[in-house]
């Protein structure tokens, strides 16, 4: 049976989305520039390196990034890099546009690599990252498991990433595939920090989007959205049309995770043993960062004794 999640707290959902972190493809640059002016300077923007963009187009996104005032975080695909010479020269091409500082390596989905990196770890422990001015490392992480890899597999990569980025003297971050369900984010948030691991943790969190595109992505990754998860999410499988937005996960995850010990979960996510938010902007930056915009002012209302209440 679900766990039923304590009343809202505003104050907790306005502390998580605080910092919050949003994902874009190499094709979005047009939608970067029309929403710059709702995104906070300063917000760091993932760039995927997904099969059907080329090294020229995810340049040219992180360097968007760069100069629109926002912090770039361009993904590095184990797999789907072909050689150390392509790995170098995608790294000095980012370095020379000033994103190379944070970059998040991921597994990358081909079946089989295409170059000589079987998986993430691979890149940490090539030695090649720090040479491009690399500072700090994301690495994935899977609440729900992955449709492909076990999740005993799973979770040995999460401690060998993180025991290989102190060795190197990297920071490390967490961002987590996305979710419609809380329960197992705090299950996978805890049993991390069990493990010892205390790098922040960004929850992957679907950006509002409609609902048969949100249901799409689900399927393709793996992630859990079964009538009795998305109802508590805020949509039914019953009624596919329209849009869903993560307003009640937000809210939920807030208030379950500043119900803990004070001074875990909620301190900021660029903190170690912190909790952030990243968006997978499926419906686009700006509505993304409209969403934000108005989750923020529904619960920044003062009620009537003028303070910003709980609940
Ligand atoms: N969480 C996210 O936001 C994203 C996740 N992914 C996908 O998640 C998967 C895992 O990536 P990481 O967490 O970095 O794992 P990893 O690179 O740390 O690898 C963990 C283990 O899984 C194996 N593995 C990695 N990719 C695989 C694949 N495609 N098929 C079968 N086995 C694989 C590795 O050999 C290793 O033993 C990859 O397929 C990656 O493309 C891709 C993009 C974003
Ligand atoms: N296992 C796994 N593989 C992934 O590639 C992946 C995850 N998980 N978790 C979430 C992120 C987000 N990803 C994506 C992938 C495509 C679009 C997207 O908007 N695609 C456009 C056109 C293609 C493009 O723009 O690149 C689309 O309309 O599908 C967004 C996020 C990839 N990601």
């Amino acid at each position: 049976m679900a766990r039923s999640a304590p009343a809202p707290n505003r104050q907790a959902s306005l502390d998580l989305i605080e910092g919050y972190s949003l994902e874009m493809t190499g094709k979005d640059v047009p939608s970067l520039i029309e929403a710059k002016d709702r995104i906070p300077a300063g917000t760091r923007i993932n760039v995927t390196f997904l099969g059907n963009e080329d090294l020229d187009m995810r340049v040219a996104a992180a360097k968007a990034v760069r100069e629109h005032g926002f912090v770039p975080v361009p993904h590095l695909s184990a797999r789907r890099l072909k050689s150390q010479a392509e790995l170098e020269e995608f790294l000095g091409r980012l370095q020379e546009v000033g994103a190379s500082e944070q970059v998040f390596t991921i597994g990358g989905d081909p079946a089989t690599p295409e170059g000589p990196y079987e998986d993430s770890l691979a890149l940490i422990t090539s030695g090649v990252l720090q040479r491009y001015g690399v500072r700090e490392v994301g690495i994935g992480g899977y609440p729900e498991g992955h449709p492909d890899i076990s999740t005993d597999t799973l979770t040995g990569a999460v401690r060998d990433k993180a025991a290989a980025l102190r060795e190197a003297g990297l920071d490390a971050l967490v961002i987590t595939q996305f979710a419609f369900d809380i329960d197992p984010v705090l299950a996978w948030i805890d049993a991390l920090r069990s493990a010892g691991i205390d790098a922040p943790v960004r929850v992957g969190t679907p950006g509002p989007a409609g609902i048969k595109r949100l249901l799409g992505f689900a399927r393709r990754f793996g992630v859990g959205a079964n009538a009795m998860i998305v109802k508590k999410y805020g949509f039914s499988l019953t009624n596919l049309m329209g849009e869903a937005g993560p307003d009640r996960f937000v809210d939920d995850l807030a208030a379950t995770l500043a119900e803990r010990t004070p001074g875990t979960g909620l301190d900021h996510p660029d903190k170690p043993g912190g909790v952030g938010l990243h968006f997978y902007t499926f419906g686009g930056l700006g509505a993304t960062a409209d969403w934000v915009h108005r989750f923020r002012a529904e619960r920044s209302t003062t009620d009537a004794a003028g303070t910003a209440g709980q609940g």
